[in-house]
């Protein structure tokens, strides 16, 4: 038995049913797309406890035989390189830097994944001290979640006074050689009025800013429609500092949307998760730390490949599960439909 159900009733796609799938190696699902680009996140432990994802006390904790170990990690994601035409690999969690084996992690996966690029999202906390080891392992990029320069405001947010220790994991970064470094902050009514000043520092420091859509994958359960900050309500605020001009997307399944800040080349971006979707053009698959596969962040079904590995599956088989897994995938996150519900986990224990 290898599909999990982790709550509610499956109600956007018909889970376990692959006998309409075509016989191709790809990870394809029913609305044609084509995952390429894998999300691993590797533990659900944080050193910050952002409230649009964490609850105050954390998340219950994992047990130790329950993640999967560095050999595991590196064994699927060698079969998703390798075999199910994924193109690109990003670690995440929780906070991957949690985890002291993350340069083993990404030593391990550059070598049976050469030339795909390695990313991390993280918050940044000890990253300074991490960056160059990183980079050395085989990692490409980072991307840091910030929300704002402004340190009471950041202990507001995070629950913890670490602003000082992210700053210098951003310019760690900077100076480790990684090809990029973005800044990810999710806009929130209390986050609006600081957008500008955060946009100024990232100008600054020659950082690509990105600002994302709250989505209701918080721990809490509190997210509203009412209360959340649309894109265009962003727009009209970074609008009365600089003047913004819209380019056009890199690639269609590519998150963001990107303006020119005051004529370029500096841009800044919005993924507008909610307000203007792209999940028609997603091309993700992800990893939970367990060892599931979960085909879209807000579906609840998961497919446990760390049990079929541990009970011995070859990598044909753990290709057929995961490929089962993406076929069933939902069309989208459903978050404008009457009877949305939004999933069991949040955020953080799917692996944003
Ligand atoms: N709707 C949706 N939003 C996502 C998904 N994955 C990540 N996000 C949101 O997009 C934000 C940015 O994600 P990142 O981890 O930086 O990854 P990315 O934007 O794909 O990274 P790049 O390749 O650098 O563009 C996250 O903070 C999430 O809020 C997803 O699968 N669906
Ligand atoms: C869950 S975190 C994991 C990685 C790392 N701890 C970090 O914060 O970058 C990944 C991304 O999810 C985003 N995120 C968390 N909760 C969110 C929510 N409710 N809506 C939108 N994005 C969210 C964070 O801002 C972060 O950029
Ligand atoms: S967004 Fe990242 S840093 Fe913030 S609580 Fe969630 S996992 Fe931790
Ligand atoms: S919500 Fe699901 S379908 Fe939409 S972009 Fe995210 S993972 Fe893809």
């Amino acid at each position: 038995m290898t599909a999990v159900n982790v709550g509610i009733p499956l109600v956007r796609g018909r889970a376990d049913d692959t006998s309409d799938r075509p016989d191709v190696p790809d990870l394809v699902d029913r609305f044609g797309r084509v995952a390429r680009d894998l999300r691993v996140s590797i533990t659900e432990k944080c050193s910050l406890r952002c409230t649009y994802c964490m609850p105050e006390e954390g998340l219950p904790a994992i047990p130790r035989e329950q993640l999967l170990t560095v050999d595991e990690i590196v064994r699927l994601v060698g079969i998703a390189t390798g075999r199910l035409g994924v193109r690109e690999v990003r670690f995440t969690g929780g906070e991957p830097l949690v985890r002291r084996d993350l340069e083993a992690i990404i030593e391990g996966c550059s070598k049976v994944a050469p030339g795909i690029p390695l990313a991390v999202t993280t918050n940044a906390v000890g990253l300074e001290h991490r960056a160059h080891a990183l980079a050395r392992a085989g990692l490409s990029r980072v991307n840091i979640s910030l929300d704002t320069i402004d340190r009471e405001h950041f202990a507001e947010l995070t629950r913890r006074d670490r602003l000082g220790s992210v700053l210098a994991g951003v310019r760690a970064a900077k100076n480790a050689g990684f090809s990029r470094v973005k800044i990810n902050a999710v806009l929130m009514p209390e986050t609006l009025h600081g957008a500008a000043d955060l946009l100024e520092w990232c100008l600054d420091e020659q950082v690509e800013l990105r600002f994302i859509e709250q989505m209701p994958l918080d721990a809490d359960h509190e997210w509203a429609r009412s209360r959340m900050v649309p894109a265009q309500g962003l727009l009209d605020v970074l609008g009365t500092r600089f003047t913004l001009t819209e380019t056009e997307r890199e690639d269609p399944s590519a998150p963001a949307e990107r303006w020119l800040v005051d004529g370029g080349p500096a841009t800044v971006g919005i993924i507008a998760s909610v307000t203007r979707s792209f999940c028609s053009d997603c091309d993700r698959t992800r990893l939970t730390a367990e060892g599931t596969v979960r085909s879209c962040l807000f579906s609840d079904q998961e497919t446990d490949l760390r049990a079929a590995m541990r009970g011995g599956a070859t990598d044909d088989e753990l290709m057929d599960l995961w490929r089962g897994a993406m076929w069933n995938k939902w069309a989208g996150h459903g978050i404008d439909a009457a009877d949305f519900v939004p999933p069991q986990r949040s955020m953080g224990a799917i692996g944003g």
